[in-house]
């Protein structure tokens, strides 16, 4: 029988602003943007097995085990380190898929990291969040674990300690396809840049949110019922968006007004990802044992 390692976190994020600095010569565009990590988790769990297969169960309904970012991530790691074991990869969801909240990303984030654990690929931070970058822009800041204010496309981070309000966040149940909104030829393109002293959240925007709310009219009454309760913004390219708040009365005040609107849930945003300390409950009972 090979060992079950269970219960591997993978949070969501949400981007509380996203500017669009410039555009690159690949077509790509640069952010500035701040990542929080909020709840709900996919819990992963990983049985390494003998013969280099990579399987998964569970997961996303419908979506392919090839076409899968935790698989994915899986067999990069796999080639780049040389691996000759495979791994069964089983995944609860509970991040709405294709939301903004990076659930995808974050789910190869928790793979890189457990498995150089598990397959003792020994590769240092800086190479998984390379590894990671090549899956998706968002997969580094998932596999550092740590608020970041990230440019570029995503690989120029700079760890950040932000404000932790609370918040509602809503998924009004529409899948906003990323591309559509960075290939809109209405997008904003050209932000100023600022510093991160700078910053201030009330300031701020997400420049994505004008073709969001003009492609996605039900988004865009979504976003005008919640800000009826507090300062909202939509997280990535959207679909969800979120509200914050000082306290949690105000915040369970806001999810009761915005039912309406589609699924909400009050969370708190947060500096620290737990996968960290999973990775360090690890290495602990492995020392120990
Ligand atoms: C903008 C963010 C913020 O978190 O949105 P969400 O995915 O969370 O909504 C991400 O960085 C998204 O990064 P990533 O997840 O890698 O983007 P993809 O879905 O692969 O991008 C789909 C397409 O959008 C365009 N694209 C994407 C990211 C970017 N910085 N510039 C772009 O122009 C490209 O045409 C790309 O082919
Ligand atoms: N493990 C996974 N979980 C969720 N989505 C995944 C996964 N692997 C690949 N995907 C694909 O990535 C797309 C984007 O999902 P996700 O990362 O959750 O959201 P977003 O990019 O909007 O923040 C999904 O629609 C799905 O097709």
């Amino acid at each position: 029988m090979n060992d079950v390692s269970r219960d591997w976190p993978a949070p969501a994020k949400i981007n509380r602003f996203l500017h669009i600095t410039g555009r690159r010569a690949d077509g790509y565009h640069t952010l500035q943007t701040l990542f929080q990590f909020i709840e709900p988790l996919d819990w992963l769990d990983f049985t390494v097995t003998g013969d280099g297969a990579i399987v998964r169960d569970g997961g996303l309904a419908g979506l392919a085990p090839s076409a899968d970012l935790a698989v994915r991530a899986a067999t990069a790691l796999q080639r780049r380190a040389c691996v000759t074991a495979g791994v069964r990869i089983h995944i609860r969801k509970g991040i709405p898929a294709g939301g903004g909240l990076g659930g995808g990303s974050s789910d190869a984030a928790t793979t890189l990291v457990a498995l150089n654990a598990l397959w003792g690929c020994g590769l240092a931070p800086a190479a998984l969040e390379q590894l990671g970058l090549e899956l998706g822009a968002d997969v580094p800041v998932f596999v550092r674990g740590q608020a970041v204010w990230a440019e570029g496309i995503g690989e120029q981070l700079t760890p950040m300690d932000a404000d932790r309000p609370w918040l509602v966040v809503l998924d009004p149940g529409v899948n906003v396809n990323t591309g559509s909104v960075f290939n809109d030829p209405k997008l904003t393109r050209h932000t100023e840049r600022i510093t991160i002293p700078r910053f201030n959240a009330l300031d701020s925007r997400n420049d994505c949110e004008r073709v969001v709310r003009r492609l996605h009219p039900r988004i865009a009454t979504a976003i005008d019922a919640l800000s009826e309760f507090g300062p909202t913004r939509l997280t990535g390219t959207g679909g969800c968006i979120f509200a914050w708040f000082d306290d949690r009365p105000s915040a369970d005040r806001a999810k009761a007004g915005i039912d309406a609107h589609g699924r909400a849930w009050v969370t708190r945003a947060a500096n620290r990802s737990p996968l960290p300390g999973r990775l360090e409950a690890r290495q602990s009972s492995t020392n120990g044992a």
